[in-house]
């Protein structure tokens, strides 16, 4: 097995150093929640950027602190204790290995599903605590992230006009919504500095295959987002605000007039980064299609029919960096 040891750079992914480093995206689109506007504001931005920043959420700041707390524990543990809760298939601890299909990066992470039950106690036991306290933990946050994402995607809902305006939160209010949620740790990395290598890559690049990933980190930086132009952005970290992303499935249901946003994560060699994200899918049978009340005139879907079920099975055996939409596109290259 592949484990998080001394960075080996004949083997990580490493970004070419002679380009020049992305700069900050300092026009982040940034939602208030509380204001009345800030429907209209999310369509904008979704159209745009497929990428937002949200302020003036309810998630209280003691769930994401307790999380964060038995995160960086979890995280500090010897490593062949966090091993005996992995691997990652693709539920429980995973080291560099991303997915099932050959990608690498500089992190290791905790991926587990939000509806099936899951085995806390791999957890608990390597932090010798009882497994209900990180149970609750998990589930107070997560709790409070879907229904922050339901409130997000009920004003995008009113900003695009549709009735009823629960057509994408009732998917993640669902009981059988298939729903993930992920923490992601990219340890420091100095001694990458001896091999003149400043950035290697943390998660390659993807777009998020669900309808809406909500991600909250530390203040490290590393996430960058592609923008239309084709250039990468580094996205200032915010530790009290939440990263709001389009997924694939968003795409589809609005019949590609918002982008799922492709992006990525670099490390940074001096500081460690601690991100927290949540994947709003939806129930397994689902059919991901355009809304009708969104096609104007004689417009047609631009995708083939299909379920989330084999959306995902499709997903979960490509590669990162792949278009996994371009299968199901009706008009695409397949
Ligand atoms: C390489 C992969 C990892 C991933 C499944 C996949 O085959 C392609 C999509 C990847 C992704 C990206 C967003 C989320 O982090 C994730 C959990 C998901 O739903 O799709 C991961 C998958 C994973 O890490 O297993
Ligand atoms: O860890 C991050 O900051 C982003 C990771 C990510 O994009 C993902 O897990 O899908
Ligand atoms: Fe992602």
């Amino acid at each position: 097995m592949v484990v998080l040891t001394e960075p080996d750079t004949d083997h990580l992914p490493i970004i070419n150093n002679s380009c020049k480093s992305p700069s900050f995206f300092n026009d982040i689109p940034v939602i208030d929640l509380s204001k009345p506007d800030s429907k209209n504001l999310i369509v904008k931005a979704c159209e745009e950027f497929g990428f937002f920043k949200v302020v003036n959420h309810d998630v209280p700041m003691e769930f994401i602190s307790k999380l964060e707390s038995e995160a960086i524990k979890f995280f500090s543990s010897p490593l062949s204790e966090k091993l005996k809760a992995g691997p990652a298939d693709p539920f429980g601890y995973g080291n560099k290995q991303i997915g099932q299909s050959g990608d690498i990066g500089w992190v290791e992470y905790i991926l587990l599903s939000t509806n099936c039950e899951f085995n806390y106690q791999k957890f608990a036991s390597v932090l010798g605590v009882n497994p209900e306290s990180i149970r609750a933990a998990v589930n107070d946050y997560v709790s409070a992230v879907k229904k922050m994402s339901c409130e997000i995607l009920e004003k995008l809902a009113e900003g695009l006009k549709i009735h009823p305006t629960n057509v994408f939160s009732k998917l993640l209010k669902d009981e059988k919504s298939d729903s993930v949620f992920r923490l992601n740790h990219y340890p420091q990395c100095p001694d990458i500095q001896e091999f003149n290598v400043k950035n290697l890559i943390g998660f390659g690049e993807h777009t998020d295959p669900q309808i809406i990933s909500v991600l909250r980190s530390n203040n490290t930086s590393g996430l960058q987002i592609l923008l239309k132009n084709g250039n990468w952005f580094s996205v200032p970290p915010d530790q009290n605000s939440f990263f709001i992303n389009v997924g694939d499935s968003l795409q589809v249901m609005t019949n590609g007039r918002f982008k799922s946003v492709k992006h990525r994560v670099l490390t940074n060699t001096l500081k460690s980064r601690l991100s927290m994200i949540y994947f709003g899918g939806p129930p397994l049978s689902e059919k991901i299609a355009p809304l009708p009340s969104l096609m104007e005139g004689e417009e047609s879907s631009l995708y083939k029919e299909f379920t989330w079920f084999e959306y995902k099975k499709s997903a979960f055996k490509s590669r990162l960096a792949e278009n996994r939409l371009t299968l199901f596109e009706k008009f695409g290259a397949s």
